[in-house]
């Protein structure tokens, strides 16, 4: 579906010193700077891979986004995207595509309301009649968009345009979506919202997904996959679960037993008849079977540590 080799994006930025001087000679004489934005990534997405994109501020994920999409011309490399090469923006590619922002989930013109909107994008990717209806429905279903269909783009709360976004997106059923923080600045209640429709559409249209997101519970509760950036580098392509084996060789106990007094192992945390020990993977098993069959335990629960956790010492460590 997506096959990326060396891509790099070089942005070329003008430098200006302070001073009605400097800005007067720089009028004369440009100086420019280079920010290398993204260098020399690879990697391959099959279908329906929902892969999570992640790293700190800065590092590259929407410049990578925008080149897949074809929003952007990179410095270097070479990408295929549906056997297309994206900034060509032929339009059969922009057919099975699309990229949706959380800071901007809505385009185009405010002043329409949704349902025009919404019939605007059936025109202008010629969706046939039949189809729209179908999708119209079900979109307006799962995204609860029945009260919002007369209303204008430009009233809609964030939560409720990217609802909107969504539906404009999917109208089309593109095979591809690339997602540029699609929680960004949600509620709670909307937040899980998106995020059950997402997990619902992947699993239902087999859509392949790159998703970028500062949360870690969206990436958590939607991909398997995990690629991190960071510098314009691809630091970590692999599964999440081994990430936060390789970084975190422990696990978290938790145990319930009112009235006993735990007093072993390196407790983290501790109230009420709850503790919290910290246990090397390995020892799990055996720590577990010492604890029910020496204390009275009401409830127990391996948990695996916090993935802000472990993504916060990637971030400020990297991988090792
Ligand atoms: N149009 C541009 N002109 C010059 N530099 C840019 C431009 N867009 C991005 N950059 C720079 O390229 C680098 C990567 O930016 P990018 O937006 O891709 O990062 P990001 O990982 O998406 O960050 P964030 O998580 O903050 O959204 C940053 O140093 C940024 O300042």
């Amino acid at each position: 579906m997506v096959r990326v080799e060396g891509l790099t994006m070089t942005y070329r930025v003008p430098v200006r010193a302070g001073g009605l001087g400097a800005a007067l000679a720089s009028v004369v004489r440009r100086r420019y700077r280079d920010v290398h934005a993204v260098r020399e990534i690879g990697f391959d997405i099959g279908p329906g891979e929902v892969v999570g994109f992640i790293g700190p501020n800065g590092a590259g994920k929407t410049t990578t986004m925008k080149m897949l999409a074809g929003l952007l011309h990179p410095t270097a490399g070479h990408v295929d995207v549906l056997g297309y090469t994206p900034w060509q923006r032929r339009t059969p590619f922009l057919k099975q595509i699309a990229l949706i922002r959380g800071s901007q989930p809505v385009g185009g013109s405010q002043e329409l309301t949704v349902l025009d909107a919404l019939d605007y994008q059936r025109l202008l990717y010629d969706v046939p009649r039949g189809d729209f209806t179908v999708s119209l429905a079900g979109l307006t279903d799962l995204l609860e968009l029945d009260p919002l269909l007369d209303r204008q783009l430009r009233a809609l709360s964030l939560g409720e345009k990217m609802r909107v976004g969504l539906a404009l997106a999917l109208l089309y059923r593109p095979r591809l979506l690339f997602l540029d923080e699609p929680t960004l600045g949600l509620d709670v209640s909307a937040t899980a919202t998106i995020r059950r429709f997402l997990a619902a559409h992947a699993e239902q249209t087999g859509a392949t997904i790159l998703l970028t997101s500062h949360y870690m519970a969206d990436v958590q509760s939607l991909c398997r996959r995990l690629m991190l950036i960071d510098d314009g580098r691809i630091q970590y392509d692999g599964s999440l679960h081994e990430l936060s084996a390789r970084l975190s060789p422990f696990k978290l106990i938790r145990v319930h037993a009112p009235g006993a007094d735990i007093s072993f192992g390196d407790i983290v945390e501790r109230s009420e008849g709850t503790w919290v020990l910290r246990v090397p993977r390995e020892d799990v098993a055996r720590v577990t079977a010492h604890l029910l069959s020496t204390v009275d335990v009401a409830d127990l629960a391996v948990e695996e540590p916090a993935l802000e956790n472990v993504i916060d010492r990637v971030y400020r460590e990297g991988v090792s």
